[in-house]
């Protein structure tokens, strides 16, 4: 199984990577997961809607830039849909039994995705209504699909 991630910039902070990090090694076993990072475009405070639209607009077109057709596209979006993480372990390995071996998470900038990302997406992931930090996304994100392989050979992690 190919797990790509893509988020928007570049993880500054030395403890999200080193998590990453982390994530990557322990995961090496169950699938070849790869983190794609496109740039981020400057969103100050005070930009009009058109503005804003334009930002995730160009951020957008970066990322589909990166997704090949074959692809099954999972939107990260607080209103996505929310499920257990039971449920998504087995999704994760439905989709390798039935021919998506490719699975790419999508991860929107601090304004969010564009709606032609969404428009791609096979499906979405919503980790509940928080907002949540793209780079903290990451991890958590990471964790869940580790979970996910955890739970899917029946080991204790998951309890
Ligand atoms: C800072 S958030 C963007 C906030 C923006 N107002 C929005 O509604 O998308 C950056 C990205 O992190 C992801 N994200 C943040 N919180 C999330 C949550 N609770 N569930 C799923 N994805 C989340 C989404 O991909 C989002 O585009």
């Amino acid at each position: 199984m190919n797990i790509k991630i893509i988020g928007v910039g570049k993880l500054k902070e030395k403890y999200f990577r080193e998590g990453i990090a982390e994530y990557l090694k322990r995961m090496d076993k169950f699938a070849k997961v790869k983190i794609v990072e496109v740039a981020d475009e400057k969103a100050p405070e005070n930009l009009s809607e058109a503005e804003m639209a334009e930002v995730k607009d160009k951020e957008g077109k970066r990322i589909l830039a990166k997704i090949k057709d074959k692809e099954w596209v999972i939107a990260l979006a607080i209103e996505g849909k929310q499920r257990p993480s039971e449920a998504f372990a087995k999704e994760i390995a439905d989709l390798g039994t039935y021919g998506h071996s490719d699975i790419t998470f999508v991860i929107g900038g601090s304004l969010g995705l564009s709606p032609a990302v969404m428009k791609r997406a096979n499906d979405t992931l919503s980790f509940g209504k928080l907002t949540m930090p793209h780079q903290l996304m990451r991890l958590v994100l990471m964790e869940q699909i580790y979970r996910a392989f955890m739970i899917n050979i029946g080991s204790p992690y998951h309890k």
